[in-house]
């Protein structure tokens, strides 16, 4: 065969090829595409347990966010091959952790994550998604009315401007600030013994440390890290809930932070 100028081969080098080499090719191939077989067939079971008979509703959501949510910036380009396992499974799980009926409000929702895909898996709660974004506010009520959730409102402003208008038995938020910060937001907006449920990544342990004198000054009841989808989402998913105290218990709080000052003021005094 002669040899023609395009190929990148020397000529006697273009048929050389490694009985070898070509078993590690096909074989490596053929174990990729077993195994990205093999997790598209795994996921497809966990989305099936996680969403039961709402799974249609889950797709036409996931649909929704890898081209409206992607098309208009809501969501990163990259995140539309694992919506799935990233995003979706991983938000629903939470709601092993929210009790039946809870009234609920998804603090700084984006996208609809996790308040949307709570809605759909749940349809016993009530839930409020609240966001300051106009764009994301209009992609959210777009979504409420397409999927057809009757347990959706959407309210746009910010977490520390409405704790009026709230008085909700849970508060989630995930990816939206450091939980120091999420407190003091959130645990204005739950009823006494109501829980706040952040969903947080490895440094959920150290944020719960220095989010510590925050949750004291608000009385908090209890604080712990759970872990949340183990055996459907790898990792699981870890929560920080805090479940707030008594508006008696949060004014205490506040009143001997408040006295702390004036004592030391006092024996500053009299050691001069
Ligand atoms: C990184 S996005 C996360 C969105 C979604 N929770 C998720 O996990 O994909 C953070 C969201 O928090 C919202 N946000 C920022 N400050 C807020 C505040 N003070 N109150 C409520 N939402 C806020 C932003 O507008 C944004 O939509």
């Amino acid at each position: 065969m002669p040899y023609r100028k395009s190929s990148p081969f020397p000529p006697g080098r273009r048929a050389v090829s490694r009985p070898e080499d070509e078993v590690f090719r096909s074989g490596t191939l053929r174990m990729y595409a077993v195994t990205l077989f093999c997790g598209t067939i795994r996921m497809v079971g966990i989305a099936r347990e996680v969403f039961g008979e709402a799974l249609p509703v889950a797709e036409r959501y996931a649909a929704f966010l890898a081209d409206a949510g992607v098309e208009r910036g809501l969501i990163g380009p990259r995140e539309a091959d694992r919506l799935w396992e990233r995003h979706l499974i991983n938000c629903a799980v939470v709601a092993e952790a929210i009790p039946a009926d809870a009234q609920v409000v998804d603090i700084g929702s984006g996208a609809g994550l996790p308040g949307i895909v709570l809605a759909i898996v749940r349809p016993d709660l009530r839930i409020t998604l609240l966001e300051p974004l106009l764009r994301r506010t209009t992609f959210l009520n777009e979504c409420v009315e397409m999927l057809d959730l009757r347990n959706v409102e959407v309210r746009r402003g910010r977490a520390e401007e409405v704790a009026k208008e709230f008085s909700v038995d849970v508060a989630t938020a995930r990816a939206v600030a450091p939980l120091e910060r999420l407190a003091k937001w959130a645990l204005p907006l739950l009823r006494p013994g109501g829980e706040l449920l952040a969903l947080k990544g490895e440094r959920a342990a150290a944020e719960l440390a220095e989010a510590e004198p925050v949750l004291q000054r608000f009385g908090v009841r209890t604080t712990e890290l759970l872990q949340v989808g183990r055996g459907m989402v790898d990792p699981p998913t870890t929560l920080v809930r805090v479940v707030a105290g008594r508006p008696a218990d949060r004014s205490a709080a506040a009143g001997r932070r408040q006295r702390a000052p004036r004592r030391a003021e006092g024996s500053r005094k009299r050691s001069s």
